[in-house]
């Protein structure tokens, strides 16, 4: 049964024992009497030996998938893949790809694979690529994309295509989109392009077109909710690994050595958590979801002064947007922002390395060396490793059958290993965090053995919060109601 709207993104249909279907758009919502074809992937020799290839109409993938045995069945999404019937003519297909935000190990597969899955299993040949984000579609050329021009691309870090920061005007996005007579629009980006990507659904269903807008999420922040984690991160995570074991090896080379290394995460402290954990070699790890101190009892410099007798040297991992309230005034950008409005930044590392020295030069007079490492930008400029490839893979592949099969409106995300179709305003309302009261934080707290910096008051304050855990983490309560995981 649909039980109503809260707009025209999000279709909510109920079902026995608290089943709830998030069910994302579909052209035909606005649109009637569309012509439907047999999917070409029937004739497919890769596809057709495959049983049961296509996704049954009613398969939804549950959100929660920790239960007991009374509790109500809750958030589903409609699972990803392809449909029997598709509303798109092969040879009517005109596709067109932009990417968005910043760089992301693996935005060159998924277009690769946008390219070569709508090509190899539906026969579609018209894909252009916007050149340089969301103003592309009206200020620059477009690109032509065929699957020998994007043969090699996955090798490569960056997207070919290009990114820009800021530029969204949805209207004239949408007359560039239909002037060029362009009926499916493959949008990869973080929080910020997916709330673009939805103002250009909107805009498209306002007019009636019959356009399919489909969203893949990319952010190595690991910032975007409902999905069990991004593309790319992983490989961000190896990648600062190496970072951590500089730091280590100077670390350890010296006599009382810290070594402090600056991880990207502007809001959300996943990648620094990762790499914490991944490493065994930090001895403190800081993300802008926990705060801390530096002096007095229990702060951060009188825990480095402990570790180094201990230990001799320690190593530190901060994230990006760390302890940036302790920052003086003179440090902060104020209300500088970056193009797309975001938040400019302060540099954290340098401002905190600056601080141990200072503090243990001058008010404890203890010779220390520090080295900081910053290798912000090499975690994200690199090419995807091996896992995100496949995961890549099946992101662009998913969104290839969704739009085929007439969907539109949604993101193609990851939800407790399955793909599914996730609507837009479910990725758009609000930002994935570490939740600092859940096992995977306790876990690196007693891997680092670091103090939490918090007072008992700071952990109640916290736990009120009541922050949605994602895949990543696990603290995930059954007894939960729907309201996500
Ligand atoms: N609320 C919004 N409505 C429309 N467009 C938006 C909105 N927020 C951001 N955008 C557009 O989306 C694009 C990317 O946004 P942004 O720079 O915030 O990166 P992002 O997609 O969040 O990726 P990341 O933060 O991971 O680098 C920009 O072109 C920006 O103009
Ligand atoms: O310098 P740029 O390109 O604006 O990007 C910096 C931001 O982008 C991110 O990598 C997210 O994509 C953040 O971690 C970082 O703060
Ligand atoms: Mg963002």
């Amino acid at each position: 049964m649909e039980t109503g709207r809260s707009n025209s993104q999000m279709k909510l249909v109920s079902g026995d024992a608290g089943y709830l279907l998030e069910d994302v758009p579909h052209l035909t919502d606005y649109i009637p009497n569309i012509p439907t074809y047999p999917n070409p992937l029937r004739f497919n020799p890769a596809y057709s030996v495959v049983k049961q290839y296509f996704v049954d109409m009613d398969d939804t993938v549950a959100q929660k998938i920790v239960v007991h045995k009374d509790s109500p069945r809750g958030i589903h999404f409609r699972r990803a893949g392809p449909r029997q019937k598709v509303y798109f003519d092969s040879d009517e297909v005109h596709a067109c790809i932009v990417t968005c935000g910043g760089l992301c190990p693996g935005l060159n597969t998924v277009i690769r694979e946008l390219v070569c899955g709508l090509s190899h299993m539906y026969g579609v040949n018209k894909v252009l690529g916007i050149d340089g984000g969301y103003r592309g579609f009206y200020a620059k050329n477009t690109v032509t994309l065929t699957p020998k021009v994007v043969n090699d691309i996955h090798k490569r870090g960056g997207t070919i295509i290009g990114t820009s920061r800021g530029g969204h005007d949805t209207s004239k996005i949408v007359d560039s989109i239909q002037d060029r007579g362009i009926n499916q629009v493959y949008i990869i980006g973080g929080d910020g392009t997916q709330k673009g990507a939805a103002a250009i659904y909107e805009e498209i269903r306002k007019r009636g077109l019959k356009v399919a807008v489909a969203g893949i999420p990319k952010t190595i922040d690991n910032d975007i909710p409902v999905i069990d984690k991004s593309f790319g991160f992983d490989t961000a995570v190896e990648e600062a690994q190496r970072a951590i074991n500089a730091a280590h090896v100077e670390a350890e080379s010296t006599e009382n050595g810290v070594g402090v290394v600056k991880l990207m995460g502007r809001y959300s402290g996943f990648i620094a958590m990762y790499a914490t954990l991944a490493s065994r070699d930090v001895d403190c790890c800081l993300i802008p979801e926990s705060p801390f101190y530096l002096e007095g009892k229990g702060g951060l410099f009188e825990f480095i002064e402990k570790r180094l007798k201990e230990n001799g040297h320690m190593v530190i991992v901060i994230a990006e947007g760390a302890g940036q309230e302790l920052l003086s005034e003179r440090m902060q950008s104020g209300d500088q922002k970056d193009e797309s409005g975001n938040k400019l930044l302060r540099d954290v590392g340098l401002w905190i390395s600056h601080r141990i020295k200072d503090h243990f030069a001058n008010q404890r007079k203890m010779l220390l060396t520090l080295k900081y490492i910053d290798p912000t930008y090499m975690i994200r400029a690199i090419p995807s490793n091996a896992s995100d490839n496949v995961y890549c893979t099946l992101l662009a592949q998913s969104a290839v059958h969704g739009a085929m099969a007439g969907y539109t409106g949604f993101t193609s995300g990851l939800v407790n290993g399955r793909h599914t179709y996730i609507p837009f305003n479910r990725i758009t309302e609000k930002q994935n965090k570490v939740v600092i009261t859940d096992r995977m934080w306790a876990r690196l707290l007693s891997s680092t053995n670091q103090p939490s910096f918090l007072g008992p008051k700071d952990v109640v304050e916290s736990k009120k919060e009541d922050e949605p855990p994602t895949a990543l983490l696990d603290g995930e309560n059954c007894k939960d109601d729907q309201s996500g995981k």
